[in-house]
């Protein structure tokens, strides 16, 4: 049996799996991607990552990232192609989605991260991605440019 529940990590009681959802938006404008620092918690901070966050109890996947980029970036976000299937992350029993998106509304602005930049394929690589991001960001290179 798999439950997917938001907050609970690894084999819980009765064998239930349970893996925490995270999704992330590759939002792209004119052949460059978003990139947010994290501002927390302290052994992620300073780290670079993809707009989102965790998937509340109930809520679609893709809700739960409209949400998160209004409330960490106060844009309006439209969903277009998932990249990949789950990205596994080091922290045991998450999963990170990705989709790319673009803005509909709004200018991105660091609400709730410590700084926010646009990469191209020039400076990809220039910022310090959380380890998980990696290999998406290696396929999100040929959506650039
Ligand atoms: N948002 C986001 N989180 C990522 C990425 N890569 C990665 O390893 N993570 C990790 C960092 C965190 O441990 C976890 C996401 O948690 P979060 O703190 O952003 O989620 P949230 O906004 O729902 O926060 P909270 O309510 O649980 O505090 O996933 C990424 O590209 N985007």
């Amino acid at each position: 049996m798999m439950a997917i529940v938001r907050g609970g990590r690894g084999p819980g009681r009765n064998g239930v799996v349970v893996i925490i959802v995270v999704v992330g938006a590759a939002i792209i404008r004119d052949g460059r991607l978003l990139a947010a620092q994290r501002s927390e918690p302290p052994r992620l901070a300073g780290g670079w990552e993809l707009p989102g966050g965790k998937v509340d109890l109930g809520e679609s996947d893709e809700d739960a990232l409209v949400r998160e980029c209004h409330e960490e970036l106060g844009v309006k976000i439209r969903l277009n192609e998932r990249i990949g299937e789950d990205w596994p992350l080091s922290d045991e029993g998450s999963v990170l989605r990705v989709w790319t998106a673009e803005i509909l509304e709004g200018e991105p602005a660091a609400l709730e991260h410590l700084a926010l930049r646009w990469l191209g394929l020039g400076d990809l690589y220039e910022v310090d991605w959380l380890p998980g991001d990696l290999p998406v960001v290696d396929v999100l290179r040929e959506h650039l440019g």
